[in-house]
């Protein structure tokens, strides 16, 4: 049977906007306040999804969540009318209000782990939705990605939908931006890589001392238990606490894999050598680690540029390419690394650069942009075929962008109480169109 590893990629919500809310993400904190452009947003998300459909890759959508977020709103005393609510949220803590209208569910790196069926030993694709709970405004959505994707994997034969780990800093949970899968055949058994930040529990191991650790080894620990993976095919590293304090927030902005190959930068890791032999005996056969040393690409630069928050593809002829943000092409030393890369003899032979600005100016890159999952053809055709990415969609989705979002957000228009009319009916008619049935709040 033929096995494919598809990309869901989050639809960037109405209300997306710069609030400087990711204490610890470089870009989100210098981008604080600026106007952004949600409809721009919108598109450049949706260019870069069709694209990669255009390439022959399966590629879906996940839908956002709905913002501002009235229900948290109530849950923490704001009552009223919705627009009393927002205005009064407006006046009184407008750092929450702030949180509560980020569109940060684009990011779907971080809605949740999966792990393939070849992985688990009950033989179904498994999803725990990440908790997030290191920063407020992200730990606000895990109940309704949960909802997002039991409707876009509804399919009990194939798909394990789990809760989300308990609330609690020990189980500070990122989802699959500090997870990725290495095989040799995407259908075959896997080595599953959790890289975490720092254990919660035991105090002597070391932890970054300026920003925080999102992701913590009890959390990947618990994730690996519940999608009952052998301890054969799991390995758990620690990601440097340095680079975490030089804003490297997640895994994923240090380190990338696809298949046989892990393209990562020489301080991402803790123990590297060690690790990297016990992948190599859980993997059976070769694997391709590709090194970037600092005296090629600083971390600054890679922080900067997200050279490891690209994708890298199994095209349909075999051969790898790297999803890249153009933010890599005007760095001039990561540009030059990417055009070396090519000529060195390693799997990956192409580079494609893709305009994600308006996410990256809030810290995410092409590779936060997706939720990578494997699977065969039977379960590709138990996915909600609607979420999936072809000329119709791609048209319809522009359609919809244009006839519902602002060219234009700042944070003093998050008080606008309009804004929850227009998302609103905005999302309403996207889970017609993607025929997802009442995942929102608002809809039950
Ligand atoms: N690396 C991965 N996989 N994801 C990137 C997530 C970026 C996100 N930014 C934000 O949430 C900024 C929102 C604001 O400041 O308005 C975050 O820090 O969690």
């Amino acid at each position: 049977m033929k096995q494919f590893e598809a990309n869901f990629d989050g639809l960037v919500g109405p209300t997306h906007n710069y609030a400087g809310l990711s204490f610890g993400n470089v870009a989100s904190y210098s981008n604080a306040a600026q106007a952004s452009n949600p409809k721009a947003a919108a598109k450049q998300g949706l260019q870069k999804a069709k694209a990669l459909a255009d390439l022959g890759m399966v590629q879906g959508v996940l839908a956002p969540q709905e913002r501002p977020d009235l229900y948290t709103l109530r849950r923490i005393g704001f009552s009223g009318s919705d627009a009393e609510i927002i205005q009064k949220a407006a006046v009184q803590a407008p750092a929450l209000l702030n949180a509560c209208c980020s569109a940060s569910s684009m990011w779907t790196a971080n809605a949740a782990t999966v792990s393939p069926s070849a992985d688990t030993r009950d033989g179904k694709v498994h999803f725990t939705p990440a908790n997030l709970v290191d920063k407020f405004h992200r730990s606000i959505e895990p109940l309704t990605t949960g909802n997002i994707l039991k409707s876009t994997f509804n399919n009990e034969r194939y798909f394990h939908h789990h809760s989300h780990l308990p609330e609690h800093s020990y189980f500070g949970d990122e989802g699959a931006a500090n997870h990725t899968r290495l095989c040799h055949d995407y259908g075959e058994a896997g080595v599953e890589l959790f890289v975490y930040g720092q254990s919660a529990t035991n105090p002597n191991t070391p932890k970054p001392t300026k920003f925080p650790a999102r992701q913590t080894l009890e959390a990947s620990q618990a994730v690996a238990r519940l999608h009952q993976l052998e301890d054969e095919s799991c390995v758990f590293m620690q990601q440097n606490p340095d680079v975490i304090d030089q804003g490297v927030f997640h895994n994923d902005v240090i380190s990338v894999g696809n298949q046989n190959v892990l393209f990562y930068h020489e301080q991402a890791f803790l123990d590297t050598d060690a690790k990297f032999a016990e992948i190599r005996q859980k993997m059976n056969g070769d694997v391709h680690f590709i090194k970037v040393a600092t005296d090629q690409v600083s971390i600054n630069d890679a922080v900067k540029s997200y050279l490891f928050n690209t994708q890298i593809i199994t095209l349909p002829n075999g051969e790898m390419a790297i999803i890249a943000p153009t933010d890599c092409q005007e760095n001039p030393a990561v540009f030059a690394y990417l055009n070396e890369l090519l000529t060195l003899n390693t799997p990956i032979k192409q580079v494609k650069y893709f305009d994600v600005k308006q996410s990256m100016q809030n810290g995410g890159g092409p590779a936060c942009l997706r939720l990578r999952v494997a699977m065969n053809e039977n379960e590709i055709a138990a996915v909600n075929q609607n979420t999936l990415m072809n000329d119709a969609l791609f048209t319809r989705l522009n359609l919809w962008v244009d006839k519902h979002y602002r060219d234009q957000l700042t944070v003093n228009d998050l008080a606008d109480p309009q804004l929850i009319i227009e998302s609103r009916t905005a999302l309403d008619e996207l889970t017609q169109i993607l025929k997802l049935g009442s995942v929102y709040q608002f809809q039950k």
